[in-house]
Parts: structure tokens; sequence; C-alpha cells
């Protein structure tokens, strides 16, 4: 087997097209080669992974993908298993045909796929249906494959990408494979990791083919996996003065809770005061519960105004509602050009009224949001996340997090960085507002706004992982408190 790389870089499938021409046209292994290469290397991890299998059955479509999954049943014929293949079309291209000329040639059993037909039991599926060349959702013909393939119960090995699944965009525009495991081709393909890839790509490893580094000279990745950060350990005469003043705004008429958490979040990541601008009917609340949040009643500009300038960074967005309370403390605290984040109502105003950040800025959208900022639907920003983040975080002149599995932090640069932790149990209410909180932190305690939506994605998805261990189902935002804690002086799990 060929060596994993480990790199956090993540490719476009236009560029891995190109480094795959590079290596035929430059290096001149031939596209049969790659194929052979890559049929190996999945076979080997499917006997890593099952090594009871004993019967495969390999699903071939039309493509290269098609032509891997002919080339593992020879092999895995050739190694003494039982291989059916049961085929998508008749019709197959170029080094595809190739494959499946190889095959024959072995007299391995072969069946075209008809609905009608049940489908041959087997330890393991491989699916070699669609792989980078998918540029729609399947046919008719192959989607009702894919329905029956995940709805059998038997385990998937799906090679290079789950079929259905958009490699370049993290989308299914149709049905999907839902794999237990991926081995990835020649480089990380950058959807493979946000959108709906991680509920279909399983386990996933990536294999070079063997392909030496040079082949990589001159290619920028198009985004890069996130790294786990932390602050360095404080100064031993620290002062709280040295560790910045969050002062978060909002918590209209009945939303205090979402105040609440953003400000907790912010003292648990290090912010050396909090200040919380929010309706009066809080302040007994807020004071009882958490007495090291200085909470204040604001009724409007005035007293906004003199918090304002004793901040260093702003918070605006959890509970804050749209109503003439909100909008006036939001415009105010815009218009006071301090370093901020911005959340929840705070971006719904933001689609109003747009606004382009001079200061540090980070807005962190869900996907709606999103949408409303971009004027467009949520499908149109889930079908291709990356253009999404990138083209707001352009627009704004701030840095983007755009939430969701696979959350994708983006700058005006154009660089993005994808998270691939956090679980199902973090979709419930006030993981937003502690995320505001966190980052707000950050920027606090000196980090550039990059830095901090990067370390504040990560540590709020890790600390969820950590609270997650006691179950997704019922976990709370409050839960993340004492991880956020841990893992931000760099005590947690790596
Ligand atoms: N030389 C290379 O480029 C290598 C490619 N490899 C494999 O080749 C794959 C890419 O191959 P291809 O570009 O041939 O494409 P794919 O095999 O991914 O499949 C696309 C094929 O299906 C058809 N198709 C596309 N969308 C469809 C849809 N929605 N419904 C029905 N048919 C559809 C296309 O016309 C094309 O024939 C990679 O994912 C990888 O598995 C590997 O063999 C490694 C080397
Ligand atoms: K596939």
């Amino acid at each position: 087997m060929h060596a994993a790389t480990h790199s956090r870089d993540l490719y476009t499938v236009e560029q891995v097209r190109t480094l795959d021409r590079r290596a035929i046209d430059e290096l001149g292994i031939t596209a049969f080669e790659l194929m052979s290469r890559a049929a190996a290397t999945a076979l080997t991890c499917l006997c890593q992974r099952w090594p009871q299998a004993r019967r495969i059955v390999v699903f071939c479509g039309p493509g290269n993908n098609g032509g891997d999954g002919y080339l593992l049943a020879s092999f895995a014929q050739g190694a003494g298993m039982g291989v059916e293949v049961v085929e998508l079309s008749e019709a197959l291209h170029g080094d595809a045909n190739g494959a499946r000329a190889t095959w024959q040639r072995s007299e391995g059993l072969s069946h075209r796929w008809h609905q009608d037909a049940s489908l041959p039991k087997a330890d393991v599926y491989v699916d070699a249906l669609y792989g980078t060349g998918l540029n729609r959702a399947p046919d008719p013909s192959g989607a009702a494959l894919i329905e029956r393939i995940n709805a059998s119960g038997i385990p998937v090995l799906a090679l290079d990408v789950p079929s259905g699944l958009n490699a370049d965009t993290g989308n299914c525009p149709g049905a999907a494979i839902q794999a237990q495991c991926t081995v990835s081709f020649i480089a990380a393909k950058r959807g493979l990791y946000t959108g709906q890839a991680p509920t279909r790509v399983g386990g996933l490893q990536i294999d070079k083919l063997g392909l030496p580094d040079l082949l990589w000279q001159g290619m920028q990745a198009d985004a890069c996996l996130l790294e786990s950060m932390h602050l360095p350990a404080r100064a031993r005469d620290a002062h709280k003065g040295d560790n910045g003043h969050v002062l978060a705004i909002g918590g209209d008429h009945g939303t205090a809770g979402a105040i609440r958490l953003c400000g907790e979040a912010a003292l648990r990541c290090g912010a050396g005061l909090v200040s919380v601008a929010t309706r009066g009917e809080n302040l007994f609340a807020l004071n009882s519960a958490r007495p090291e949040l200085m909470a204040h009643a604001v009724h409007g500009p005035q007293e906004l105004q003199s918090l304002l300038e004793r901040a260093s960074v702003l918070a605006v967005g959890p509970g804050l509602g749209q109503g003439a309370w909100g909008h006036a403390l939001w415009l105010t605290a815009l218009d006071s050009g301090k370093p901020l984040v911005l959340d929840a109502d705070g971006l719904n105003l933001l689609a109003h009224e747009p606004h382009r950040f001079a200061a540090p800025a980070v807005l962190t959208p869900h996907p709606g949001e999103a949408a409303r900022l971009l004027a467009t639907t949520t499908p149109d920003v889930q079908r291709d996340r990356f253009a999404a983040a990138r083209e707001l975080a352009r627009r704004y002149g701030a840095v983007i997090v755009l939430k969701g599995s696979g959350s994708l932090i983006a700058n005006p640069d154009g660089r993005i960085d994808v998270c691939t932790w956090g679980n199902p149990g973090m979709a419930s209410g006030g993981m937003g507002d502690l995320l505001t909180g966190v980052i707000a932190a950050l920027l606090a305690q000196g980090c550039t706004a990059w830095d901090a939506a990067r370390m504040g994605v990560g540590l709020h998805a890790r600390a969820g992982d950590m609270a997650a261990r006691g179950g997704e189902r019922g976990l709370l935002a409050s839960d993340l408190l004492a991880p956020l804690r841990a893992l931000g002086n760099g005590l947690g799990h790596d």
C-alpha cells in the first residue's frame, strides 16, 4: 500500500484533475496504472477494515470510478475472494473499458443492474458507481441502486467518493451512498469534509497513489483542515486589564438566556472583563446566576455609549431581536468602529442594512442567515458552501464562520479552514450564543479576527465533542463551558 498523506491541505476536483494530468503528462504514468494503484490500495483498505470478508460485490458505474471497481474486483478474485460485479450501464468510456476487459478476462461474474432483481449478498459492498465526474444528481436507475445499497444493511467501502456526493462542494444533489469507509485517491478533495459529506463518507483514508511531492509544486491548496489551537499560557504578572473587555449586547424580552450564555463563554475563554448590555428585566437573573458578569440595563443608544467606550471587543446579536430596541443598539455598536463578533439578529439586521467592516469583524451565520446576507436561498448556500463563505467574506470585509456540519472559516483574502470536529448533539439551542462569546474573548485577548475565528470554532467544536461523551442527545450548551475552559488552557485531549 502507498503511504497515506497526513497533510491538512484540501483541493478542488479541478486541482485533482490537474495533478492527475501532470502525473500522466510529466511523469509518464498511464491513467490505467493510476487506476490499478487506486484499486490495489482500496482492496488493501478493505481487507484491513474487514479481515473476515470472503465475498464482496462491486458496483461499477460508467466512468473511471467504475474502472477502479473492475480492477479491484479482478485483484480481489485473484486473491481468492468470492466476487460479483453489478454494472450500472453497458456503455463505458476510455480506461474504464480496459478495466472491464481485465475483469472479463478473469471470467468474473457480472450482472446488469435492473430494478426488479435483488442485490447479491456479500460481506462488503464496494461502491464504484460515480466519483469526481458526477456533475448532477444520479440518473433514476443509479439513484434506485444507491437507495437499495443503502437499505441493504451491508457495509460499504466507497472508492474515491461516496457515489452521489459532489466531491467539490459536499453537497448531494440527489441519492448518495452512505459509506462506512471511503478511500480517496491522489489528494483530499475539499467536498469530503463539509455539508452532507460527514454523514456519507464514514472513515476516510487519503492515498496519494505513490505520486511524488514534486507533482504538487506550485499548486496552492484551496482550503485547509483546521488544526487545534489554544492561547499561550498567561504571564505570571497578568492583570485583568491585559485580557480585554468584552461587551455582549442583546437579550431582548424573553431571551436573557442567549446573552448569558454568550457572556459566560467569554468569561470561560479568558476575557479579562465581560459586561452585558441588556434589558433591565434581565439584571436580576444575570447577576444571581453569574455574578462575574457585569450586567447593565440599557434602554437605548445613550446608555450604551458609555459602555462602548470601556469595551475593547463587542459581541452583538444573541437575543437582540430586530425591533426598535435591538436595531438602535445594533446601529450604535456598528458605528463605534470597535472590533466585534456579529451573530443571530445582529446578522439579520445586517442583511437589511449592509455594512462593510473596517475594524476586525467576525460574522457567524448558519446557512439560513448566510442566505439572507447573500439575498439567496439556504439550499443555494448549501450547494456550494465554499463559494458562499468566500463571497460573504469578500462582500462584508469580515471573517466568516459558516456554521453547520463541517463549519467553514473564510477570510476576505480567500483562505478557508474547515472544521471537522463537532457532533449532532450540538444542534441545540444556545450553541451559537456560546460561539459568539468564545470568539469575542479570543479577539479581546489579542488574536486577529482570522485566528480568533479559527481558534474559537475549534475550541467550541472540540468542547462539544468532549461534553458529548456523556451522550449526544440531551447535550446542553452550558455543558460546554467547563470543557471550553480546559481546552482553552491546552488541557484537553488532541
Ligand atoms: N486518472 C484519473 O483521473 C484517475 C481517476 N480515478 C477515478 O476516476 C474517477 C473519475 O472518473 P470520471 O471522470 O470518468 O467520472 P466518474 O467515474 O466519476 O463518473 C462519471 C461518469 O458518469 C457519468 N455521469 C456523471 N454524472 C452522472 C449522473 N448524475 N448520472 C449518471 N451518469 C453520470 C459521466 O458521464 C461519466 O461517464 C475518480 O473519482 C476516481 O475514482 C482513479 O482511477 C485514479 C486515477
Ligand atoms: K464511488
